[in-house]
C-alpha cells in the first residue's frame, strides 16, 4: 500500500486533468440516469395520451440528458487518458531519474531482462492503475449518493435496495475476487518476468548459443514459460470476466427487486404508476457505474506489484553516497593528474576487498599500465574513476581535488575510455562520432576519421548494432576516433588491442599513441606486450599492490611482474 501512496502523490503532478476527469465523469454517469429517468417517465406519461405541451419539458430534458451523456463521456475518455498518458510520461522519467545514477551498481542486483521488464512492462501497466482503479470509484460513490437521494424521495425502500445493491456490487464482489486475484496476479508476473528474462538471455546470448548448440534448448525454455504464461492469463480471464458477469446479474437482480417493490406500492397507491418505468431505468442505469468495480481486484494487484517492484529498484537511494552540490571547475584542455591514497573498495553484496589500499599517482602526462591476473582488481580502479562505484576507503584525487567534490558528470568529462568491447549504435557513424562531441562539423568527423585510418568511411554509413558491420581493428580505430573528440585530459585504456591479431594490434597501437602525448594514460591489461614505454608498471595481486616500477626496474628486480612476463613468454613459445 505504501507504494501504492508513493505511486499516488508522482501522479497527483497531474491534479488539473485528474480533477477534470472526476467532473466529467460524474458528469457522464449522471446524464445517463437523467436520460434513461426522463425517457422512462416520457414513455409512461405518453402512454396516458395527455395534451402534447405537457410533454414538451420532458422532451427537453431526453434531448439535454442525451446531449450532454454523449459530450461529456467523450471529453471524459479525452482527458483520462490524456492524464494517463502524461501520468506514465512523468513515471517513466521520474524512474529513469532515479536509476540512471544507480548503474551500473544495479546490474550486480538485478538480471537486465527483468530491470527491462520492470522499467518497460510495469510501468505500462501502471496505466490501468489511473483508469481503472483510482477515479472509477470516486465516480461510482458520487453518483449512488446523489441518485440514491433521488429515490429516496420516491420510496426509502427502494432507496434502501439501491444501497444494498450498490454495497453487493461495488464493495463486497470487489473484496471477495481480491482474494481469488492475489494468487493469479502473482503467479502471471512471475511467468511474464520469467519470459522477459528468458527472452533476454536468448537474444544476447544468441552466438554463444549456437555456437554451443544450445539454441533449440533454449527456445523449449522460451516456449514452455510462454505456455505457461498463456495458462495463467486465461486464468486470470475467467476470473474477470465472472467478476464482470457476477456483477450484471446483481445489477439486474436489483432492478428486478426494484420494480417488484414498485409494482406494490403502486398497487396499494403509494407511488404514482408513471414514475415506475423511470425508478427502474434509473436503478439499471446507475449500476453502469459499479459494474467496473469488479475488475478493480485485478488491476489493483498488479499496480500494487507492478509500483512494488518499480520502487524497490529505486530503494538503494535511500542511503545514497555523498552528491557533490558543485564540482570544482577543472579546464579539461589541460593536463591532469590522479592519485589513490590507500583506497579500499568492496562492491555491494561482495564478501570481499576488491581493492585493498591502493596508493600510486600518476602525474599529468605520465603513462602508466596496470597489470594483474584475472580479477585482480584492475577494472575495479577504472569503476572508481568513472564514479560508478562510491563507497570506497581512502582517497582518489584529480589535480588537487577529491573525487567525491566533483559530480558524476563533470568527473567522467575528465576521462575517455577505449575499452576491449566499445559499444556502437545502430546508426550512421556521424552519430556515434558526435556522441563524444555534438558540436562537432563533419569536416571535424572526417579529419578524425582520416587519422584513425578510417578514410573508407564515409559518415551516412550505418553501423550494425555494436559495430558488427565493421572488424575488430576498424571498430577500435573508431573508438580511438571518439576519443580523440573528446580529447579529455586523461584517457582510460582497458585493454584496447585484446583480441586482435599481431598485425592488427600494431595497426590499432600506431594510431592510438600518437594521440596520447598530451594526455595522463592510465593503461589495465593482462598482456605485457609493449609495456616499455610505460612511464611506470603497477602490478595488482587479489586487489593490492604487489610491486611498482619502470619497465626495466621491474624486470631487473625479478619480482612478481618477471614471474609474469616469463610465464607469456612461455605460452608464446
Ligand atoms: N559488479 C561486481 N560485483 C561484485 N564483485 C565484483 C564485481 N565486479 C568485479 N567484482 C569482483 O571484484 C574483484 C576484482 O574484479 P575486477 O573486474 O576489478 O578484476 P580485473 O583485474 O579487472 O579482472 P579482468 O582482467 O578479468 O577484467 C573480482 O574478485 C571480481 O569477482
Amino acid at each position: 500500500m505504501k507504494e501504492l501512496i508513493q505511486l499516488v502523490k508522482v501522479m497527483l503532478v497531474e491534479k488539473k486533468l485528474i480533477m477534470l476527469s472526476i467532473l466529467l465523469g460524474f458528469i457522464a454517469a449522471i446524464s445517463s440516469v437523467g436520460l434513461l429517468g426522463s425517457g422512462g417517465y416520457l414513455i409512461s406519461q405518453a402512454a396516458l395520451h395527455p395534451p402534447l405541451y405537457t410533454l414538451t419539458v420532458t422532451i427537453i430534458l431526453v434531448r439535454f440528458f442525451g446531449l450532454t451523456r454523449a459530450a461529456s463521456r467523450y471529453a471524459e475518455r479525452y482527458f483520462s487518458h490524456k492524464a494517463t498518458f502524461s501520468i506514465l510520461g512523468r513515471l517513466r522519467v521520474y524512474f529513469y531519474d532515479k536509476i540512471e545514477p544507480l548503474a551500473p551498481a544495479l546490474f550486480s542486483s538485478y538480471r537486465s531482462g527483468d530491470l527491462l521488464s520492470r522499467v518497460v512492462a510495469d510501468v505500462e501497466k501502471l496505466q490501468f492503475f489511473f483508469l481503472r482503479v483510482f477515479y472509477p470509484p470516486l465516480v461510482m460513490v458520487v453518483v449512488f449518493i446523489t441518485t440514491g437521494i433521488i429515490i429516496y424521495t420516491f420510496s426509502v425502500a427502494m432507496a434502501v435496495v439501491l444501497w444494498i445493491g450498490f454495497l453487493i456490487v461495488g464493495v463486497a464482489l470487489p473484496t471477495i475476487f481480491t482474494y481469488f486475484t492475489e494468487n493469479i496476479g502473482s503467479n502471471l508476473r512471475q511467468k511474464r518476468s520469467q519470459l522477459s528474462v528468458e527472452i533476454t538471455e536468448y537474444l544476447f546470448g544468441f552466438t554463444d548459443l549456437r555456437t554451443n548448440l544450445r539454441l533449440s534448448e533454449k527456445k523449449n525454455t522460451i516456449e514452455k514459460v510462454s505456455d505457461e504464461l498463456i495458462n495463467e492469463q486465461e486464468k486470470d480471464g475467467v476470473v474477470s470476466g465472472s467478476g464482470e458477469s457476477v456483477s450484471l446479474t446483481l445489477a439486474y437482480l436489483t432492478a428486478w427487486v426494484v420494480l417488484v417493490i414498485g409494482v406494490i406500492y403502486v398497487d396499494r397507491g403509494t407511488l404514482d404508476g408513471v414514475f415506475l418505468a423511470m425508478l427502474v431505468l434509473v436503478t439499471l442505469t446507475v449500476f453502469e457505474s459499479a459494474t467496473p468495480m469488479a475488475a478493480i481486484p485485478g488491476h489493483m494487484e498488479e499496480s500494487k506489484v507492478a509500483s512494488r517492484r518499480l520502487f524497490q529498484i529505486t530503494k538503494q537511494e535511500e542511503k545514497p553516497p555523498k552528491k557533490a552540490e558543485v564540482s570544482p571547475r577543472i579546464p579539461t584542455d589541460q593536463p591532469l593528474k590522479v592519485k589513490f591514497q590507500n583506497v579500499s573498495f568492496t562492491y555491494p553484496n561482495a564478501w570481499r576487498k576488491a581493492l585493498k589500499n591502493v596508493s600510486f599517482q600518476v602525474n599529468e602526462k605520465r603513462k602508466i599500465a596496470i597489470v594483474g591476473a584475472s580479477g585482480s582488481g584492475k577494472s575495479s580502479l577504472f569503476n572508481l574513476l568513472l564514479k560508478f562505484y562510491e563507497g570506497y576507503e581512502g582517497e582518489i584525487s584529480l589535480g588537487n581535488h577529491c573525487l567525491h567534490e566533483f559530480r558524476e558528470e563533470e568527473a567522467r568529462s575528465l576521462f575517455s575510455v577505449v575499452s576491449q568491447e566499445n559499444h556502437f549504435f545502430n546508426d550512421t557513424v556521424r552519430a556515434n562520432l558526435l556522441l563524444a562531441k555534438p558540436e562537432a562539423t563533419d569536416d571535424e568527423l572526417l579529419n578524425v576519421l582520416s587519422n584513425v585510418s578510417l578514410s573508407q568511411l564515409s559518415l551516412d554509413d550505418v553501423l550494425i548494432e555494436k559495430g558488427l558491420s565493421l572488424s575488430g581493428g576498424e571498430r577500435q580505430r573508431l573508438a580511438i576516433a571518439r576519443m580523440i573528440l573528446k580529447d579529455a585530459p586523461i584517457v582510460l585504456l582497458d585493454e584496447p588491442t585484446t583480441g586482435l591479431d599481431s598485425i592488427t594490434e600494431k595497426e590499432v597501437q600506431s594510431v592510438l599513441w600518437p594521440h596520447l602525448e598530451q594526455k595522463t594514460v592510465i593503461l589495465i591489461t593482462h598482456r605485457l606486450v609493449g609495456l616499455e614505454k610505460m612511464d611506470d608498471i603497477i602490478v595488482l595481486d587479489k586487489g593490492e599492490v604487489c610491486e611498482q616500477g619502470s619497465y626495466d626496474e621491474l624486470i631487473e628486480q625479478k619480482g612478481p611482474f618477471y614471474d609474469l612476463k616469463r610465464l607469456e613468454l612461455e605460452k608464446v613459445m
